[in-house]
């Protein structure tokens, strides 16, 4: 292996948890030359100025990109679209142009029209991260051994590809390839619900009178608090997640919610046999011990591609049954 850059200048379009990652992680492997990164607010410059994980910080979007050959969007999916249109007009020819946005399907409709010719557009996820936001929570390490789902265009060119393959191994991640409309519904279970039910169950705990919020802290060893971990992830992020990946959603929820149904009946009649089952073929998918791939429970959705490890949700920190 060679130890040249993949990439001779890559910019960063919004530099929080995931873009600061990439920035540092860039810079650690050798993976990017020079590193430009923009911000909008000028603390926020300021900070990365500090950090010193860019070589250029800009102030606009679309001057970050000029000259580029590599640009990767690192938003909230919402705001993909308009990001889109205002880098446009200064991508290089021969760039490619990608993201991190843990929703693919959208991403594609509201960027791709705004691609122009002869730039290769690839929408990435890295399935890593944390409960984190902002320049200062990002660390060279969060993609080691973590998968990034590229989901290119039909019609993107293979070398392309393979360039933006190259540099996500470089950085420390195992690369996959699937369709956006594949790595919606995979994601919609492995990762969008299970943050739905971490934001539901800590407000519910929240709202029942009885339950303080000293309690709550006291008695939170439990499973409890992996969930309000979840629950702090960024508001804005995971409102525009579950805006945007509404179909996949609520169509793992209404499975959830029937599934759910069962075991509230099984305590309703005291049917322990049920839950005992139940109980013990999640440790066993847990443990690894059941094929995943051919269980009922996991859903198949008509795969096309080699299936994606079912790790819980990406965990930075180990938690106490770990
Ligand atoms: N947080 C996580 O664990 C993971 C997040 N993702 C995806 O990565 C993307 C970014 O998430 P984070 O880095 O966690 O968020 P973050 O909140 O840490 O950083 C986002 C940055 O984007 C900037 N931004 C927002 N709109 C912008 C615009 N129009 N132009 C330029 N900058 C803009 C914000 O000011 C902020 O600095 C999201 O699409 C998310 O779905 C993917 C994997 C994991
Ligand atoms: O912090 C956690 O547990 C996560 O699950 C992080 C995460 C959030 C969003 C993604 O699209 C991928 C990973």
């Amino acid at each position: 292996m060679t130890d040249a850059p993949i990439i001779n200048r890559l910019a960063l379009i919004g530099t929080g948890l995931i873009g600061g990652s990439i920035a540092r992680a860039a810079r650690a492997s050798g993976a990017a030359k020079t590193i430009v990164a923009t911000a909008r607010s000028p603390e926020t410059r300021k900070r990365i100025r500090e950090l010193g994980f860019a070589n250029q910080v800009t102030e606009t979007n679309a001057e970050a990109v000029r000259d580029a050959d590599l640009v990767i969007v690192s938003i909230p999916v919402g705001a993909s679209g308009p990001v889109a249109k205002e880098i446009a007009p200064n991508l290089k020819p021969g760039a490619i142009l990608s993201d991190v946005g843990s929703v693919k399907g959208s991403v594609v409709r509201d960027m791709s029209p705004f691609v122009p010719a002869g730039v290769h557009f690839i929408p990435a996820h890295p399935v890593a991260g944390t409960e984190n936001s902002g320049p200062d929570a990002g660390f060279a390490e969060l993609f080691v051994n973590r998968w990034c789902i590229l989901t290119p265009v039909q019609g993107t060119e293979e070398p392309a590809v393979e360039t933006l393959r190259a540099f996500w191994e470089k950085i420390g991640a195992n690369v996959q390839v699937m369709t956006p409309e594949h790595h919606d519904l995979v994601l919609a279970i492995t990762s969008h619900l299970p943050h739905l039910i971490a934001y539901t169950i800590v407000g519910t705990a929240n709202e029942l009178g009885e339950v303080t919020e000293s309690e709550v802290l006291k008695f939170s060893a439990g499973g409890f608090r992996d969930f309000t971990r979840i629950a702090a992830s960024d508001p804005t992020m995971w409102r525009d997640v579950f805006l945007h990946n509404k179909d996949a959603v609520l169509e793992m929820l209404g499975t959830f919610n029937e599934d759910l149904s069962k075991l509230t009946r099984a305590i309703r009649r005291g049917d322990g046999n049920a839950l005992f089952d139940h109980f013990a073929r999640t440790r066993a998918i847990r443990r690894g011990i059941v094929n995943i791939g051919q269980d009922s429970a996991v859903p198949d959705f008509g795969r096309q591609h080699a299936p994606l490890p079912m790790a819980p949700i990406a965990r930075p920190y180990a938690s106490d049954d770990d």
